[in-house]
């Protein structure tokens, strides 16, 4: 199976190096950008978006925007990433891929009834964006794959050494967030893990 890296945004984290991150993640191969900057508005998360378009270009990188319907439609995202909880409470309509973040198995399932794409698993492994909050684990992950049959995409304290963990699963891809966000070397780091997942 051809596994795919999800790269989902963090501003705070990148700081300066914000595009500079995206455009080496882009060189590197990533396979999505899931521009998840919750805290913005629609005024300021839209120029944002039509800049991450542009850097992807004809690249085939999907373009997948967190939470904000309104800017996944002015930039006709590939795709429109949900929590589970607006996800079965809204009624959103966007036909394009939807995704649903889940942390149990229970949310697995039901958004699986409910339409979802695809899901982010998480969170797997300790990570410092989950302080206090205990990791789900390998078995919790391995559950979900047993559970469902479509995308399972795991997140949460990804690395090159966690990886190791979950390459031989069932998986579509895996999603990182800090190790990219915050790496000097985004284009290596990309194909470090590309060369891991395959
Ligand atoms: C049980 C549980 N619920 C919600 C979260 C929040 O995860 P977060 O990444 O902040 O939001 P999503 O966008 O993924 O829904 C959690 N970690 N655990
Ligand atoms: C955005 C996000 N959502 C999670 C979840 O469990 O829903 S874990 C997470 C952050 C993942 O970042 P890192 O790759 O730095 O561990
Ligand atoms: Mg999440």
């Amino acid at each position: 199976m051809n596994k795919k890296i999800f790269l989902v945004t963090n501003r705070k984290l990148a700081g300066d190096n914000f595009y500079h991150v995206l455009e080496q993640a882009v060189a590197g191969g990533v396979g999505a950008i899931i521009l998840r900057e919750k805290d913005l508005s629609t005024e300021k998360l839209l120029p944002i978006a039509e800049k991450i378009k542009e850097i992807i270009g004809k690249k085939d990188v999907k373009l997948i925007i967190n939470s904000n319907l309104e800017v996944a439609r002015a930039v006709e995202a590939d795709g429109l990433h949900l929590t589970f909880r607006d996800f079965i409470s809204n009624g959103i309509k966007w036909n394009k891929t939807m995704g649903v973040s889940v942390h149990s198995v229970k949310e697995a399932v039901l958004a699986q009834k409910g339409g979802a794409d695809y899901l982010l698993c998480g969170h797997v492994f300790q990570t410092d964006c989950k302080k206090g909050v205990e990791p789900r684990g390998v078995s919790y992950l391995e559950e979900i794959l047993k559970k469902v049959d479509i995308p399972v995409i795991p997140i949460g304290g990804i690395d090159t050494n966690t990886a190791l963990e979950i390459i031989n699963l069932p998986i579509c891809g895996i999603a990182v967030m800090s190790l990219l966000m915050s790496s000097q070397n985004p284009k290596k780091h990309i194909q470090d893990l590309k060369l891991l997942v395959k």
